[in-house]
């Protein structure tokens, strides 16, 4: 199957069966004998075309007298596929992506692919104007972005036009790549720094170009990765992919060595590894996710990495469980939440709708409640979400503040934190991670101390 092909079948797949991206992608990719180039040129079309769906659609509304939300899920798709060519592939010749599409096209309907050729020759002839969109608009902001227009709204209420254009930009950049060294496995070397230098000598030598990053010790930036699960270092469990900003999650909460701690929203497990990890494997993370599938996917996590002080159970941490009152040190309540901040690597959230996540600050301040009453007096808390989204944020914390007393905000300046932001956004024991300022995932940390 050529990558064009793959692409088409994984955007079905996401389109009309409501499939993950990077699990119907993987899918295919595995069962394809293609080599690294096309493998690339798949994931980009399908990446490309997810990103710019609402963009893409319009375009072709305009150069279509029918209308997409008319048409064949095939026929969309190889539409899609086709403007994404012609508008953003450079390297791409506009006769390549128009014939490619209708040969694709022709093998999938035939009778629909005289119209396909029809609208990606018309929207050729016109692509000097495909980028005209107002942005001082919302529904222009929506449309040049590919967002809700609802995520759309709410940023430009909590920020204003001007800091939402901004922020939609930075979402819609290519996302910076970092792996997480086991800090578990720098005993095997003289020093951290030796260990981080022997990481980066064997990415080298697969072809992996990597640095350190300033500020973060056990953080290493990748350019790509390719099969990363299949990389020796992988298996071996020296390296975790996770995003700086999931990381600085587990360094604001930094448990001490032998403490107790509790994960109550804990898979796949990037956060409760690194706890862990943080505690040199002592003490114990009580570790538990809602859903069976995902328990699971913690268990092999810590496997991989060597990880014996994690206990990983089924756990609602909605419900209060009486047996854990006033028993942990540190509490992570890494809650359910609307993802904004992360729409860079998991473009579908772009078109998420607002009915599935407005239920969700009662289900977070219901989560931080039950966590605030297992925590030991003196003992500290964070709250993290990955969206940006103060309704999920710092609104929900004043909401636990405002019924919680005993509780108050604990400052998170300190080692990696202040080598990475102002002292002053630290302060108040809380931060807004926001990639159109700090160029990383958007992400909300809330350290809070129980007196
Ligand atoms: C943001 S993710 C956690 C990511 C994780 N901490 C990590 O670093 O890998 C939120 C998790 O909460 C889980 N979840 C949703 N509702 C829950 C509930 N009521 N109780 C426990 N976990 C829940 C989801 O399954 C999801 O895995």
């Amino acid at each position: 199957m050529s990558a064009r092909n793959i692409a088409y079948k994984v955007l079905f797949d996401i389109e009309k069966n409501k499939k993950y991206s990077n699990i119907s992608l993987d899918y295919y990719l595995k069962e394809s004998d293609l080599d690294d180039l096309q493998r690339g040129f798949a994931t980009e079309l399908v990446y490309g075309v997810l990103e710019n769906k609402i963009f893409l659609d319009g375009i072709i509304n305009r150069h279509s007298k029918i209308k997409v939300k008319k048409m064949q899920y095939s026929v969309k798709i190889s539409l899609r596929m086709g403007a994404y060519q012609l508008i953003f592939l450079d390297g791409v010749k506009d006769y390549a992506a128009i014939n490619e599409t209708v040969s694709m096209m022709k093998k999938i309907d035939k009778r629909s692919s005289n119209f396909v050729n029809a609208v990606l020759r018309n929207i050729s002839r016109n692509i000097d104007d495909v980028f005209e969109h107002d942005e001082n608009s919302i529904e222009g902001l929506a449309t040049r972005y590919s967002f809700e227009k609802w995520i759309v709204e709410r940023l430009v209420k909590e920020n204003g036009i001007e800091k939402t254009r901004d922020i939609l930009i930075s979402l819609s950049e290519k996302p910076k790549i970092y792996l997480r060294v086991n800090r578990l496995r720098s005993s095997e070397f003289p020093s951290f720094d030796d260990y981080l230098d022997f990481v980066l000598e064997r990415l080298s030598r697969d072809g992996i170009v990597g640095r350190k990053v300033e500020g973060i010790a056990e953080a290493i930036e990748v350019d790509s990765f390719k099969r990363i699960e299949k990389n020796e270092l992988f298996t071996k469990g020296y390296i975790s992919v996770q995003d700086i900003s999931s990381m600085l999650v587990g360094n604001v909460l930094n448990p001490s060595e032998n403490s107790v701690v509790l994960d109550l929203c804990s898979a796949p497990g990037g956060k409760s590894t690194h706890l862990a990890e943080i505690m040199n494997n002592t003490g114990k993370v009580v570790s538990h996710d809602i859903f069976e599938h995902k328990v699971k996917l913690v268990k092999s996590y810590c496997e991989r990495l060597g990880i014996n002080n994690v206990e990983i159970s089924l756990g609602d941490a909605s419900e209060f469980n009486p047996e854990y009152e006033g028993k942990f040190d540190y509490v992570l309540c890494d809650v359910p939440c609307s993802g904004m901040g992360i729409v860079r690597r998991k473009p579908e959230i772009k078109y998420k709708k607002e009915e599935d996540v407005v239920g969700l600050p009662i289900l977070q301040l219901q989560i931080l409640s039950n966590a605030a009453k297992y925590l030991k007096k003196g003992g500290s808390m964070v709250y993290s979400t990955c969206t940006i989204f103060d309704s999920e944020n710092i609104n929900v914390v004043q909401k636990f503040l405002n019924g919680n007393k005993d509780f108050v905000f604990e400052s998170i300046c300190g080692d990696p934190m202040t080598k990475l932001f102002e002292e002053e956004r630290l302060r108040k024991g809380y931060l807004k991670i926001m990639p159109s300022k700090d160029n990383m995932d958007g992400f909300f940390i809330c350290k809070l101390k129980k007196v």
